[in-house]
């Protein structure tokens, strides 16, 4: 099959072309961009200069349509809302890693994101690909909207304490750590060396656009969720997030207990490995993979369980999860062009 990227140039299209010029069932990678068209990828990433058939094309809808079968979107929020209805028209299926189509209310989506949302029919349609959780409809999906990099380490950890009603619905704080890519590519003030190296720093406290996302989630598996508690930082390092997650139990636990719980949930998900009692996983273990690691703790003094959860932003957080949904979409083995194993160190 032949896929589109678009936002080829970014660092979400990168790791996308990464993956898929090894995916087993992936033909060709056309890319596409809105500023570089007709220049080689290798003016953006010099790395990939030996690939001869990646000349940057302009976005033509009617082309695209025409020769790829999935377009992924890998832009900044507010390009496929405004495109991706004309690829869904024309018969192609889309693959949306921006936050343009993951909450379901447009009125929600302005007040988060401060910009115009799609229209609802498209809205509607869009199925949420937190692939370990939602499989019956993303292997129906023609729209699938990609989850965020923060909701990805947040819902793949709370999902089975959540789902089996064992904690306080108003008790659930967050704390997120995420590497500088997370930002993308393009410069910024907050982003630049001197304002990351040795440096830690909180941001958009109580405003982060994925707060929506994580509770209409949360709240879809048992509807008493109250709202979050949900902090964001930069780290200096390039990859990776690590989510710490915090609830009160509403009976007292064990860690043994929940460890089986959290086993037992993710059985059949390649993607997601449960480390032991006692061990936590750091976000190295994970670097440049699919993988979600998780390790739970109980603490009987206070009644409240901890969660981590790691990913890389750029793998599970956006072109690895949205390539295991291609595989689910197309019925083709989940783990098709993503069995790369973490660097480490
Ligand atoms: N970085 C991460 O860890 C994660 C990112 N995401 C989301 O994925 C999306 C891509 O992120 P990321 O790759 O980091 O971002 P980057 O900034 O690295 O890349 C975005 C790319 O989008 C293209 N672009 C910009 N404006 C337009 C436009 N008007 N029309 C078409 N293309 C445009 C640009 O390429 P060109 O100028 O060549 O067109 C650019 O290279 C974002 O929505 C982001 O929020 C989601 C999860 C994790
Ligand atoms: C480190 C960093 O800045 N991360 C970005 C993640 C952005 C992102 O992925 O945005 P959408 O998922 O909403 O498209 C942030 O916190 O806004």
């Amino acid at each position: 099959m032949n896929i589109a990227i678009i936002g080829a140039t970014g660092y979400g299209g990168a790791e996308l072309l990464r993956f898929l010029r090894n995916h087993p069932h992936v033909r060709r990678c056309y890319l596409y961009s809105s500023s570089q068209e007709g220049i080689h990828l290798s003016e953006s990433f010099a790395h990939v200069g030996e690939i001869d058939d990646a000349i940057l094309k302009k976005i033509d809808v009617e082309q695209i349509a025409d020769e790829c079968e999935v377009v992924f979107f890998a832009t900044p929020p507010g390009v496929s809302s405004t495109l991706a209805p004309a690829f869904i028209d024309q018969g192609a299926k889309v693959i949306d890693l921006s936050g343009d189509f993951r909450l379901k209310d447009g009125a929600v989506y302005e007040a988060w994101y401060k910009r115009q949302a799609s229209s609802d029919h498209y809205l509607q349609q869009a199925v949420y690909g937190l692939t370990e959780w939602n499989k019956p409809n993303i292997r129906k999906a023609r729209l699938l909207s990609n989850p965020g990099c923060y909701p990805t380490a947040t819902l793949l950890g709370l999902a089975p304490i959540v789902k089996e009603q064992l904690i306080e619905e108003d008790s659930i704080i967050v704390d997120a750590k995420s590497g500088v890519s997370g930002a993308g590519r393009k410069a910024s003030l907050n982003t630049h060396f001197s304002e990351v190296n040795e440096n830690v720093k909180i941001y958009k406290v109580n405003s982060h656009q994925h707060i929506p996302e994580i509770e209409q989630m949360l709240q879809a598996w048992n509807e008493r969720i109250q709202p979050i508690t949900f902090s964001t930082h930069l780290i200096p390092m390039t990859r990776g997030i690590m989510a710490t997650i915090y609830a009160k139990a509403k009976h007292p636990l064990s860690v043994d207990r929940l460890v089986d719980l959290y086993k037992t949930s993710y059985k059949d998900s390649m993607f997601v490995r449960i480390r032991k009692p006692g061990q936590f996983p750091s976000t190295k273990e994970v670097y440049g993979s699919n993988y979600c690691d998780i390790g739970v703790a109980y603490d009987e003094r206070t009644g409240r369980i901890t969660v981590v959860s790691v990913i890389d932003n750029l793998v599970k957080g956006a072109a690895g999860q949205a390539i295991q949904n291609l595989n689910v979409m197309m019925g083709w083995n989940e783990e098709s062009g993503l069995t790369y194993m973490p660097i480490y160190p």
